[in-house]
């Protein structure tokens, strides 16, 4: 095993200290990185996509795993740190400074199948958690995305009929994935630590529903989450054909959108592409 330093001599060696504009919040206990590498399974020879590395402290735990990573970073101050750290695996770390949003993952990941693992800021988090899960083109490239989240967003993501926590995100990830809350993550455990808990979100892609598209879904939930408190008759107005779908498949239109299954979204949303 590669004898690495400390995290936090890294830091002050290489002068990085937290950013507030970049989100920074940083995870220096090995045993918990090491924890939350393991999500995804096995690595070993895997490729893996490692958005928002910072100084490495998951960077060094998904090497130890003997991944092969990708990590994109758009501090500059961490490339020397990653830099150091790639060379103390040969080969298994290749670092693209930038930021995640503007580049093109497929293409940065030559086609092949990959891993995401990610402790971002909320806000880029969101973002891309909802480009990875969006799209027509399923099964996607990436194998599993295992994301750190604000708790209250991890459980947004994962949240079942019901309750005020359920919405657009929730579908997003379970219409065509199956979504888990992989592991809650004291706030403490970061440097400096953040207001709010965090957790951990691991998404596995799973079957395509046939006949229905992502984007008519999106449009559908979009309707119906956007007026949530109104009954869907209200609600799903402007989407043509939605409410005279919900008729068709016997579901009641005086209904509310947060009562409403994942399952019954897909049946709408395919009804709806197949008049497209
Ligand atoms: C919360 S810190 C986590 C650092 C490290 N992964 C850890 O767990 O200790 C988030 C990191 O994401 C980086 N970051 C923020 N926005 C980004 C973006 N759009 N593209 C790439 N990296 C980004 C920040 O510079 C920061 O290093």
């Amino acid at each position: 095993m590669a004898d690495l330093p400390p995290l936090r001599e890294v830091i002050a060696r290489h002068g990085l200290s937290a950013s507030k504009a970049l989100g920074q919040n940083f995870l220096f206990d090995e045993q918990l990185l090491d924890r939350i590498a393991a999500i995804p399974g096995d690595l070993a020879g895997k490729p893996v996509l490692e958005v928002g590395p910072g100084p490495g402290g998951l960077t060094r735990a998904l090497l130890r795993a003997g991944a092969r990573v990708t990590a994109i970073e758009m501090d500059r101050r961490c490339l020397p740190a990653l830099a150091e750290l790639g060379e103390t695996f040969p080969g298994q770390l290749r670092v693209v400074g930038g930021d995640a949003l503007k580049l093109d993952h497929a293409e940065l990941m030559a086609g092949e199948p990959f891993a995401v693992l990610s402790n971002l800021p909320y806000n880029v988090g969101t973002a891309l958690f909802v480009r990875w899960l969006g799209g027509e083109e399923w099964p996607p490239q990436w194998t599993s995305l295992t994301l750190m989240f604000q708790q209250e967003v991890a459980q947004r993501i994962v949240a079942q009929p019901g309750g005020s926590a359920y919405g657009r995100l929730a579908v997003l990830a379970q219409w065509r994935s199956a979504a888990k809350l992989a592991m809650k993550v004291h706030r403490s455990a970061f440097t400096p630590p953040p207001k709010v808990m965090s957790a951990i979100v691991h998404v596995e892609p799973g079957e395509m529903p046939t006949g229905v598209s992502a984007r008519v879904l999106e449009r559908l939930t979009e309707a119906a989450f956007g007026q949530r408190r109104k009954m869907l008759r209200q609600s799903l107005k402007g989407v043509p054909g939605a409410v005279a779908a919900l008729e068709a498949i016997g579901i009641d239109p005086q209904r509310r959108a947060e009562t409403m299954t994942v399952e019954e979204f897909v049946a709408i949303a395919r009804i709806l592409t197949q008049g497209c």
